[in-house]
């Protein structure tokens, strides 16, 4: 029997989302997640697809990212998809920072998990996770390839103008601070698929793609290779996020310390969790915040204008940087999902060539799809991401031969 099943596991701060697929034809069957890894009330939700077999969802205990594995195995090996299966080829993990050692997707080893160690400072929330997920993986199944697909590696391609910090450039390359970006594999299927919507090859087309998840960047693709992120040496810069700051002065930092006596871990903590949506309203969740303007609350409204007014900014900027642009997509959960969004975003931008449809954009669906008028100079498209379908893909064209 040959093995064609991947296993995906895209770990995050404090969850596991995962995915089973079978290559011959990307046929999904099983997908899951684990919720509030490491805090009270953890959950697992997992769902097979083999048989038709309903979701089951569990309040189970979960202290880490390795008891997380432990769990999705014992729920696969319920539904006779368990990690001894003979058909599985490997498992593909989602790496957060690859730093520039990482171009490509990349056989894990041991020399290659000490460099996702020794990149941990400039990804503290994530690369812990996916370290932990990798060596669980490992355990169970030491025979099996494992594969590492870097969030930051389809951002390798940006120019020096792009990717470096106006600092003192030794001391730049002494700490290796510059510009990586991130969500880079979600970048990468999302600006592919919208050259496809255009029945246009990713050569031929410039794109702005919107990730607006929980984390959320943009980036600039020209002819298929990204130009431009918003994310830099950390997933804090850029957007407006659900719990991170984005773009500040630098000096806020240094005020902080000096006049407000806080600590670097306590503004580390400020920036990428107490701030963004949640610091300016109380809520990170975009159907909340919504549903707040709908009742008129001011702060929700308040929190809402300055996420879109920096989107807006980087839509701009992004123009700027491509001189011609063909597309502009939205991705991830509030991108998907948030026609408010989508409007609000691009409101006033009709100068600059892109156009919505209002009655196009109140659609939804789980399709890839133009909310733009016929004839808009830009077209607009809403992009459902696949992270888990694109490692996956990485993962299987590595170790099939
Ligand atoms: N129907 C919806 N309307 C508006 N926002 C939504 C909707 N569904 C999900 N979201 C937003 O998507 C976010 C999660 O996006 P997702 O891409 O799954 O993020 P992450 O991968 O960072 O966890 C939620 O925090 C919520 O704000
Ligand atoms: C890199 C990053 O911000 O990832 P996420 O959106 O999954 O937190
Ligand atoms: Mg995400």
């Amino acid at each position: 029997m040959t093995a064609t099943r991947v296993l995906v596991l895209n770990s995050g701060s404090s969850s596991v989302k995962y995915q089973l697929l079978d290559m011959r034809d990307s046929t999904r069957l099983a997908v899951g997640l684990v919720e509030r890894i490491g805090e009270q009330g953890s959950r697992l939700k997992h769902t097979p697809l083999t048989d038709g077999g309903g979701t089951r969802e569990r309040s189970v205990a979960i202290a880490d990212h390795a008891a997380a594995l432990k769990a999705v195995a014992e729920e696969l090996a319920r539904d006779g998809l368990g990690l001894d299966s003979p058909e599985l080829a490997a498992i593909g993990h989602r790496v957060v920072h690859g730093g520039q050692s990482f171009t490509e997707p990349t056989v894990i080893d041991d020399a290659v998990l000490a460099e996702i160690e020794r990149l941990i400072p400039v990804a503290p929330l994530h690369n812990p996770a996916n370290l932990m997920g990798i060596r669980t993986a490992r355990a169970l199944r030491p025979d099996l390839p494992q594969v590492a697909v870097f969030d930051t590696a389809f951002h390798t391609t940006m120019p020096e103008s792009a990717a470096r910090y106006a600092i003192d450039v030794a001391t730049a390359d002494a700490y290796r601070v510059r510009r990586y970006g991130f969500h880079g594999t979600s970048h990468a299927y999302v600006s592919r698929a919208t050259a496809a919507l255009l029945g246009k090859a990713p050569e031929e087309v410039n794109v702005i793609v919107l990730h607006l998840g929980n984390g959320a960047s943009a980036s600039a693709v020209r002819a298929g290779r990204c130009v431009d992120t918003s994310m830099g040496l950390t997933p804090l810069e850029g957007l407006v996020m659900g719990t991170r700051s984005g773009d500040i002065d630098p000096a806020v930092i240094f005020h902080l310390m000096r006049v407000g006596g806080m600590s670097t871990d306590e503004i580390d903590t400020l920036l990428n969790k107490k701030s963004g949506l949640i610091g300016l309203c109380g809520d990170n969740d975009m159907r909340e915040i919504s549903r707040r303007i709908d009742e008129g609350d001011e702060r929700a409204e308040l929190a809402f204008g300055i996420y879109i007014h920096r989107l807006k900014k980087y839509i701009g900027a992004y123009c700027a940087v491509l001189g011609r642009v063909d597309a502009i997509a939205f991705t991830a959960g509030v991108g998907e999902n948030a026609a408010r969004v989508r409007q609000a975003a691009l409101a006033g931008l009709e100068p600059l060539g892109p156009a919505v449809d209002a009655d196009l954009n109140a659609v939804r669906s789980d399709e890839a799809r133009l909310i733009s008028p016929a004839g808009a100079r830009v077209a607009v498209a809403v992009v459902p991401t696949d992270e888990e379908l694109e490692i996956a893909t990485q993962t299987y064209a590595l170790v099939d031969r």
